[in-house]
């Protein structure tokens, strides 16, 4: 075995004019001694790039079994090579188990070595030059030299050799600058993670971060990380320290606190639309001042207006006009919800209402629903944006881009055309209090671009939760065909079959309303509220927590924290009741969907109205069921909202205008 190795070996370096020297007794080692680069480039290229020739080449040398080895061997050839005091490789091998050890020696290029010799061999005499050994052996067939390197690959390593080399180079260049790129990125995490000063969360791996994230629910590890960890820990999404919050009085704490209003870089950020300039993903003073108008200008033109009552019954006549049309045949919900909405929104907005067949808005309800969808939280590109330019990541995000020029295309048309009849006198909605703003502007916050970023911001917030949630609660209802006659019995009993049901109704219904909270616990469909981030360095319950930390309230977790709900899967309505049948006020404030403090949802007021009215009103007048009996899936589609997959439902009329339907 040894003999056929060393006349393996001997043959090699004839043929390259290399030298070899035995240097030790339990390994083979040899000291390969080389001194022009088209040897070296021979010797990477039999080593490492033919893989299926290694079977060949004695275990003493290399094992074919060793790819990681193989790996390190071609860094270190590299790095020695590239170091020209290095030009001597030691190559050992134990023959017995196939392991390679490297080692290279200093070579003084006269063949001196700094390895100290050790004892040789019984077989081989001391110090033998392998190179001027005199063949012995019988000739082997599968060991003779040009089976073993054939002579296309030593052409084809001396002509490609500058090239070659070229690109080793790049490639080693490239080696050296990522090593070092992650190691400046890496360490100061591990710093930041050993300090002691975080909350507490796994261990983070380089480059990726937390490790074992479900990318497609991220909300479900984030929900076993707050049971290992507790109420406050911290990750990190690639190289971005998260610290999530799952407790609902932390969340509170914290979201009350200005220094954790700011909002992080998200994928919306590279859209090229400008999105961060809106009142969601805007910071400081922007944030502020836009926040203060939106807020007015809702108040003044939304909610607490009797109009807008008005527009919110017009809507319910339109859409439960519209249930009653189907005569319980399938339907699919969504656009029902949307158009109503919508609708709503317009107003407020415009002061006008998208009609059904315009194709604008189809393709505005179309573009935002699809934007809820796939702009996820915690998303992959969320946290490595560079995917972008990467497939399959880039087909996505150049939709997604496309998307927005197109609602924004949309948007400044119905801006532009609102202006030609703005009447400072006499504003009529949101976009007319805007413009008024805007002349005595000086700040230069109240811009053109701004407006149309407001106009999309409240659109796309203002219709597609409310639309998310209606959703949910059919689904629930279909689900839950007890609980829907619950609710039916209570407003026949409270307000009868024909009374308009109004917001000031819902104390008198408190099982309806303690159902919508359920639905909305159980849904739990803004499973992170929206990221926050840390505009300082902040010392939190014990923690310190720096500057730009993105923080997420893990909403998913607080409406299904076992301390506060117990039996949290069931969806039980009761729960919410006190013994008298009063809604439990102490409980319902722990479901927040609409999240708390600083940034919390302006349009909490509004949605909670149209979304009490609307369920109420179609339950006086309808049951829900399912297509065919069967129940829909009650998984969610995971994204900015967590939706429900498409089902179709019945609306079958309780005034029994269609009796055989369900047959
Ligand atoms: C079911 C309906 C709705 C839900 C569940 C909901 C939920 C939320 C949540 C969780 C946030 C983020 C809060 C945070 O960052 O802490 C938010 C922000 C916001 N929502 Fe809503 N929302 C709803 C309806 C509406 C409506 C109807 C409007 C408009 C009239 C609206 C306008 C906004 C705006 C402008 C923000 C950004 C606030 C800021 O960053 O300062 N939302 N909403």
């Amino acid at each position: 075995m040894y003999k056929k190795e060393l006349a393996y070996a001997t043959r090699t370096c004839e043929y390259y004019g290399w030298t070899a020297e035995c240097l030790s007794n339990d390994f083979q080692i040899f000291r390969v001694s080389f001194l022009d680069f088209f040897s070296f480039q021979a010797l990477l290229t039999e080593f490492l790039f033919v893989p299926h020739r290694q079977k060949n080449i004695p275990q003493g040398l290399l094992s074919h079994r060793c790819t990681m080895i193989r790996a390190s061997l071609s860094v270190f050839l590299l790095v020695t090579w590239l170091d020209r005091s290095y030009l001597s490789i030691s190559l050992s091998g134990n023959s017995k188990n196939g392991s390679l050890i490297l080692g290279n020696t200093v070579n003084d290029c006269g063949g001196s070595s700094k390895t100290p010799s050790s004892p040789l061999p019984s077989w081989l005499p001391s110090n033998r030059k392998f190179g001027n050994e005199p063949n012995t052996e019988e000739p082997d067939t599968t060991m003779r030299l040009p089976a073993v390197f054939p002579s296309t690959l030593v052409l084809l390593s001396n002509i490609g050799g500058k090239v070659f080399m070229g690109l080793l180079y790049a490639v080693a260049v490239a080696a050296i600058l990522l090593v070092a790129a992650i190691c400046y990125q890496y360490l100061p995490i591990l710093a930041q993670y050993f300090s002691g000063r975080l909350p507490p969360g796994p261990f983070p791996l380089p480059v990726v971060g937390t490790i074992g994230i479900d990318h497609t629910q991220p909300f479900r590890t984030f929900e076993k990380f707050a049971e290992k960890y507790g109420g406050l820990y911290s990750c990190y999404l690639g190289a971005d320290l998260t610290v999530v919050i799952s407790d609902i009085n932390s969340v509170r704490k914290a979201f009350r606190d200005l220094r954790f209003a700011g909002r992080p870089k998200v994928t919306d950020h590279y859209l090229g639309v400008k999105v961060e300039n809106g009142p969601v993903l805007s910071e400081g003073n922007l944030w502020k001042e836009q926040r203060h108008f939106s807020i007015q200008a809702l108040r003044e033109f939304g909610f607490g207006k009797a109009i807008v009552e008005e527009y919110i019954y017009h809507e319910i006549d339109k859409g439960l006009e519209a249930f009653r049309q189907t005569a319980g045949k399938p339907i699919d919900n969504r656009m029902f919800f949307c158009n109503a909405f919508g609708n709503i929104m317009s107003y407020l907005l415009f002061s006008t209402d998208f009609q059904c067949n315009d194709p604008r808005f189809t393709e505005c309800a179309d573009i935002i629903a699809l934007n809820f969808q796939e702009l996820g939280n915690a998303s992959t590109l969320d946290f490595f944006p560079w995917l972008r330019f990467v497939p399959p990541f880039r087909r996505g995000f150049q939709d997604t881009q496309n998307r927005f020029h197109k609602i924004f295309k949309i948007m400044d048309e119905l801006v532009a055309q609102h202006k030609s009849t703005f009447d400072r006198e006499n504003p009529r909605d949101y976009i007319d209090a805007f413009l008024k703003v805007q002349e005595t502007d000086k700040e230069g916050i109240f811009t053109g671009e701004q407006l149309v970023r407001n106009v999309y911001d409240l659109y796309a917030a203002g219709f597609q939760s409310t639309t998310i949630l209606l959703q949910w609660a059919m689904l629930y209802m279909i689900r839950y065909p007890e609980v829907q006659r619950k609710v039916q019995a209570e407003i026949d009993e409270v307000c009868g079959p024909h009374k308009v049901i109004m917001f000031a109704d819902k104390i008198n219904l408190p099982y309806t309303d303690a159902t919508i909270h359920e639905i909305f616990r159980c849904a739990n469909f803004g499973p992170f509220l929206m990221p926050h981030k840390t505009t300082e360095d902040v010392e939190f319950e014990g923690y310190s927590i720096p500057k730009e930390t993105t923080v997420f309230g893990l909403s998913w977790y607080c409406m299904r924290d076992p301390k506060l709900w117990e039996d949290r899967d069931a969806f039980k309505p009761e729960r919410l009741l006190k013994a008298d049948g009063r809604v439990d006020h102490s409980l319902t404030e722990n479901i927040a969907p609409f999240s708390v403090g600083k940034r919390a949802c302006p349009g909490e007021g509004l949605a909670r109205h149209e979304i009490f009215v609307f369920f109420a009103s179609i339950l006086q007048k309808f049951t829900i069921h399912s297509e065919s009996g069967e129940i829909p899936c009650m998984d969610p589609i995971d994204g900015e909202a967590l939706t429900p997959h498409p089902y179709l439902m019945r609306a079958i009329p309780r005034d029994g205008s269609c009796p055989s339907v369900l047959e």
